[in-house]
């Protein structure tokens, strides 16, 4: 502006000298804000620390509080965070992500301590968010959680529990070592036996081509729809089947989209993984609605005794649906993923593939599995011991979350009631001391010394809720691999690299593979296998 205009244009000079009354006003609050902030800042991760050493150090934030770098990698954002507290990182440390505050507790010892409380730690409220999440209504989790009489009917119940927490009891029941286990084992290897066939595999090879002899398959999409078809097939008989024959590919659908459902999107983001979830519900709404003469197959113990616990509290079939949808979840989740883990890193280490088949040879008499136990015996089998170990070591992701309910001291230090604390299973498992140095290599050797006691070692969580079905899955993995082994030659196509693992989204087990890294294999008959 001209010295001209402004003095010959009144309105122009009082316009202008208002716009710079404003910016000066702004300047200044804009000034003062960032003041506001940095003294915040300064008393919050600096002072206060100084005066509360008892409390867990946090890691530092300005905004928008870790949650991007959370969202997209939270075990990145935790090694990260740890390394910039130095020292004070192998403390149970702070994490605030929107809001909420996370302690995380990165040493074997203190995670020992968080599975041991059960008093001021709860389990119970991360399940009862999946619940909700998956559109149980509020009433019905609360008949889900409130005790019930020790004299009622059906599953004892000598503690008056709920049952919510009964359910782990039944889940015990249903797949610790013991008749009622043995009974599901049997299903997986028969299931297994007519699975593995040629023939079959040709007539039905939807994942695939066969070509004369051979056949070839993507191998992680083969594992995941072979192992939720068999996942459901031994719980729920045929009946699913035959109500749906397209639930496992929807239910692999959902899961591989679970982390938007843990993250919570809103509706409008997430229907790719809301829609095949329904689907899912859905199908196991009309399977209760079969009357149980009529459902077809064999089933497992633990479906009509739930059924029959959650019928007696007046659940309705929706809601009954929805929380068996938990049970439907957790068989199939991470077996599927397993199974590929194992195959990948054995096709990748040829020298150990043929020692898996050769560990497994005595259990078999032709091409059939006479001897399924051989395989679960670690002094007969310590091969397969070592690669399921350091399988689960590698492809494990999974964090326990409890929710502190009364101030509480980990690791000498307090975390407050109402926030939660975090066990990241994952860097357990890169422990350095425990597992030594070349902690990320896959080296099953290393399981010759005595680790799986050790307190990094958590593939199937710890404490009360660890994992029940951690006898079935190894039966139904190490099974499979060696039945697959006896009868084929396994062979990748090409030379594609080690599959990449989608190690930035958060899942409840193991990691799935980021998208474009299943590779093709071609499986052909083993010459000597002269049938069945
Ligand atoms: C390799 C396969 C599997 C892995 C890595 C795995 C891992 C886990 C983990 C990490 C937990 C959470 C524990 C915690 O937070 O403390 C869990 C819980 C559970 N898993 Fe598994 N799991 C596997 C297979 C299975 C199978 C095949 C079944 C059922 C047949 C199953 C049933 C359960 C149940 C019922 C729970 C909840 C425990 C409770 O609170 O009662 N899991 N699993």
């Amino acid at each position: 502006m001209s010295l001209k205009t402004v003095f010959f244009d009144p309105v122009i000079l009082c316009a202008e000298l208002l716009e710079r009354y404003i910016r000066s006003d702004l300047t200044e609050l804009v000034f003062l804000i960032l003041l506001a902030l940095l003294i915040w800042r300064i008393w919050k991760f600096t002072l206060h620390p100084i005066l509360s050493p008892d409390q867990p150090k946090e890691y530092p934030y300005w905004i928008p509080w870790h949650a991007k770098a959370f969202f997209q990698d939270s075990n990145g954002l935790i090694t990260e965070a740890r390394r910039y507290l130095g020292h004070d990182g192998n403390q149970p440390f702070a994490l605030t992500v929107l809001g909420t505050t996370f302690y995380i507790a990165t040493q074997a010892k203190h995670s020992a301590q968080v599975y041991k409380n059960t008093e001021t730690l709860s389990f119970e409220s991360f399940v009862q968010t999946l619940m909700k999440a998956n559109g149980n209504d509020d009433d019905v989790i609360n008949a889900m959680y409130s005790a019930l009489p020790v004299d009622k009917r059906g599953f004892p119940n000598p503690q008056g529990e709920s049952l919510g927490v009964l359910a782990q009891k039944m889940h015990i029941h249903q797949l610790y070592p013991s008749e009622n286990l043995v009974a599901l084992q049997h299903q997986v290897k028969t299931w297994i036996d007519s699975y593995l066939d040629i023939d079959f595999l040709k007539a039905e090879c939807s994942h695939g081509y066969s070509k004369n002899s051979h056949i070839e398959l993507p191998l992680y999409q083969w594992c995941s729809n072979a192992f939720v078809r068999m996942g459901q097939h031994v719980y729920f008989g045929e009946t699913l089947d035959n109500i749906d024959p397209g639930l496992p590919s929807a239910f692999l659908e959902f899961d591989e989209r679970i982390w938007k459902m843990l993250y919570q999107y809103p509706g409008f983001l997430s229907r790719d993984m809301s829609v095949p979830r329904t689907r899912v519900i859905t199908s196991l709404r009309q399977y209760f609605q079969v009357p149980r003469k009529e459902r077809v197959g064999k089933v497992a113990w633990l479906i009509d005794a739930m059924e029959d616990e959650m019928r007696a509290l007046g659940i309705d079939d929706e809601n009954l649906a929805i929380l068996m949808f938990h049970l439907y979840f957790a068989i199939n989740t991470n077996t599927r993923k397993t199974v590929f883990w194992m195959l990948a890193y054995l096709l990748h280490n040829p020298q150990l593939l043929d020692a898996y088949r050769q560990e497994t040879e005595a259990a078999f008499s032709g091409g059939h599995l006479v001897d399924p136990l051989l395989l679960q015996n670690v002094e007969k089998c310590p091969q397969v011991d070592a690669i399921w170990n350091e399988t689960l070591r590698l492809s494990g992701w999974s964090a326990s979350v409890r929710l502190i309910t009364e101030d509480t001291i980990i690791g000498g230090k307090l975390m407050r009631k109402g926030n939660r604390v975090l066990v990241p299973h994952r860097l357990l498992h890169f422990d350095g001391n425990t597992f030594g140095e070349d902690a990320h290599d896959f080296r099953p050797e290393r399981w010759k010394k005595p680790l799986t006691r050790n307190a990094s070692w958590r593939p199937f969580g710890g404490g009360k809720t660890t994992c029940s079905g951690r006898f079935l899955a190894r039966f139904s993995v190490t099974t499979f691999v060696a039945t697959l082994l006896r009868r084929f030659d396994v062979e990748m196509k090409g030379n594609p690299p080690f599959p990449e693992a989608d190690e930035g989204r958060p899942v409840l087990g193991i990691m799935s593979i980021k998208k474009g890294s299943d590779f093709k294999v071609e499986l052909q008959p083993r010459v000597e296998f002269s049938g069945k």
